[in-house]
């Protein structure tokens, strides 16, 4: 049996500099193959306004050389030449913008539709990657991959039509060049390698900075949404101070970075900017010199000098596709760093039929190791026979949330075998899975949306009178029926206006929603009023939908109604047997018990539960009179 470790290709593993180059051409390669007709239009767009550019030259030296110039000569303006150098020049210039709107569509297009791509298949492989994996990877770190390493993927995007149209402009240009004279041609032939190798130093140069920059984008994102995530505990504890310390460390570093970023981009903007400037000036200059020697007429020397000034501009296109391709490099090793995680959980062909009688839960000599190494289970035999309730008791540390997750396959066992009805859970279908266990964790995840929502999850076949038996089993109906539009009712984001026992009652109701055959409850109702805490389960027990029951219990009272109790000391299942029988046989048992019962008096007096009707006396009176 393989566990999930969740590795993938190292971050660290960094590709030399002379390689960020072929690297960074190969993203453009895959970017294109994904969004290959934007792609097209962009290009062919950037490709005619290019075309339309140089043909300009050319109508500029011919209105200069067959009008201006006979027009100066003979002092008389023929009014017909006019009139078509004006439509020539009005035509080109016209073809020139639609040309350049097809270019800059396209490029949008191309990369906000690479972007929603990649944005699509990393969220996917979040959800298929197991919980072990999620354990290693901060949430901030998750959403900087999502947004800030996607963007930098996409990035010479942008720029990439433009560039490839001025790609085809130097082409056509260096062929112009050549036909009219050799020697313009040699100016050109020295500037535009320069300028390519220049490019390709700074591209080289910038490689580890943007590396940098980007991992400290990831661990600023990290840190922010951890210090926002514990807003209540820092300022509970008062931590304001050195959170926002923490915070500032770590974006100050990432301000350095990209202050370096800066400097080297300062260092060798004005040279690749600076650089065609100058081919234009030499080329005016060499251009004088031939027209002065013969060599070309005033018109060729217009059309030369016209083409080095309309290119100035757009070969720095070329730059900055390169400039981009550091930051792309790495932002896409950190995209593929996620896509290419292993460790998914993998379902077999079996199901289980669709009945609702309660499942019998089996685990076999299970053992489990987390990634780490450490096993925290070890040859745990035991059952939940269809239609009781097995309650797991233990110290903090033993292993009953391991245990709780690999009932519910959040994981998988080291050795040893966890089986549904005889099937062992790794052969069953994700759906039969989904469709037979329910698991309700202690801290209840209610997401931004109303009461309906949070309970059907867009399950089928829920309807509003099996939420509402739901919600009577989860002792959630009066609360909800007095809430302003009932089902209605927005929560807020993570359920913020509803209380602690109220969210851990309300996901309960979730599960039960769905008529689970076993119902696995990791100490799912801490927060709620032990007295109604013992009718919810006392109704579980006595419900026409009877599942079976596996409850991580720390309650007397909870664990009283459990027809059998596992009990857990260090991984190891120490004693099991009905609450009462080992209460008198297994010492350990006992004294945990009388602790949490200790500890549970303390706090029912303190009244602590994080529950209103609790702490509310009409409530609590209607609630608990029953
Ligand atoms: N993600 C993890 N990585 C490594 N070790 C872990 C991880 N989660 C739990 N453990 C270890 O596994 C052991 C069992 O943990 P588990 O959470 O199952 O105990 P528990 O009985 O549920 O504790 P509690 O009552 O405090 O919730 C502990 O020693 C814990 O430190």
């Amino acid at each position: 049996m393989t566990l999930p470790t969740g590795t993938a290709a190292s971050l660290d593993d960094q590709p030399a500099d002379d390689r960020i180059l072929r690297q960074g051409l190969r993203n453009i390669g895959d970017m294109i193959r994904l969004e290959p007709k934007p792609f097209a239009v962009g290009a062919v767009g950037a490709m005619a306004n290019t075309a339309m550019t140089l043909f300009l030259s050319f109508v500029v030296g011919w209105v200069v050389s067959s009008i201006a110039v006979p027009a100066y000569e003979s002092g008389e303006v023929v009014l017909g030449t006019v009139m078509i150098g004006v439509a020539a020049l009005l035509g080109t210039s016209i073809i020139r913008f639609s040309t350049m709107c097809a270019r800059r569509i396209g490029a949008g297009v191309m990369m906000f539709g690479v972007q929603a791509h990649w944005r699509r298949q990393i969220t996917r492989r979040y959800l298929a990657l197991p919980v072990s994996w999620h354990q290693k990877h901060p949430t901030g770190t998750l959403l900087s991959n999502a947004n800030a390493d996607v963007e930098a993927a996409t990035r010479p995007l942008a720029p990439l039509p433009f560039a490839v149209g001025t790609l085809f402009m130097v082409v056509i240009a260096m062929g112009a060049f050549f036909w009219i004279d050799w020697a313009i041609a040699l100016v050109a032939l020295g500037m535009f390698p320069t300028l390519f190798a220049l490019n390709a130093l700074f591209a080289t140069k910038m490689a580890p900075r943007a590396k940098r920059a980007q991992e400290l984008r990831a661990e600023v994102s990290a840190v922010g949404h951890e210090s926002f995530d514990g807003a209540l505990v820092v300022k509970a504890m008062g931590r304001e101070a050195a959170e926002t310390e923490r915070f500032s460390a770590t974006a100050e570093e990432l301000r350095d970075a990209m202050i370096g970023v800066g400097r080297l981009r300062a260092a060798f903007e004005p040279a690749i900017s600076g650089l065609p400037e100058i081919g234009v000036l030499v080329a005016l200059l060499v251009g004088l010199a031939r027209f002065e020697a013969g060599a070309i007429d005033l018109g060729q020397l217009v059309t030369v000098s016209f083409m080095f000034s309309v290119l100035a501009f757009p070969v720095r296109a070329i730059g900055w596709v390169l400039g981009d391709l550091p930051g792309s490099v790495v932002g896409r090793r950190r995209v593929d760093h996620v896509l290419s995680a292993t460790g998914d959980m993998t379902y077999g062909q079996a199901e289980l039929p669709e009945t609702t009688a309660p499942a019998r839960l089996e685990f076999d000599a299970v053992a489990y190791a987390y990634p780490d190494g450490k096993e925290a289970l070890h040859e745990v035999t035991f059952t939940v026979e269809a239609g009781t309730t097995v309650a797991l008791v233990g110290a903090t540390g033993s292993g009953k949330s391991t245990l709780a997750h690999l009932a519910a396959r959040l994981i998988d066992p080291t050795r040893g075998t966890v089986t549904l009805d005889g099937s062992d859970l790794r052969d069953l279908t994700h759906a039969s899975l989904a469709r037979t266990t329910a698991l309700v964790q202690q801290i209840p995840f209610v997401f931004d949306d109303t009461v309906r929502a949070n309970l059907a999850l867009d399950r089928p076949g829920l309807t509003d009178d099996r939420l509402w038996d739901a919600l009577v089993a989860a002792g959630a109906e009066k609360f909800t029926a007095a809430l302003e539009q009932g089902l209605d009712t927005e929560v807020g984001e993570r359920g913020t206006t509803l209380s602690g026992g109220q969210r851990q009652r309300l996901t309960l109701a979730r599960a039960l929603a769905g008529r689970p055959r076993l119902l696995i409850l990791d100490d799912a109702t801490s927060a709620v009023d032990p007295k109604v805490e013992s009718q919810i389960l006392t109704g579980l027990k006595d419900s026409a939908d009877v599942a079976s029951v596996l409850v991580v219990a720390y309650r007397r009272a909870t664990i009283a109604l459990a027809d059998e109790v596992v009990f857990l000391e260090d991984g190891r299942i120490t004693a099991r047997g009905p609450h009462q029988e080992l209460l008198k046989t297994h010492q350990p048992y006992a004294d945990l018990v009388t602790a949490y019962e200790r500890a549970e008096a303390e706090r029912e007096f303190e009244g602590e539960f994080d529950d209103p009707e609790f702490n509310d006396p009409d409530f609590k009176d209607e609630e608990t009179a029953a």
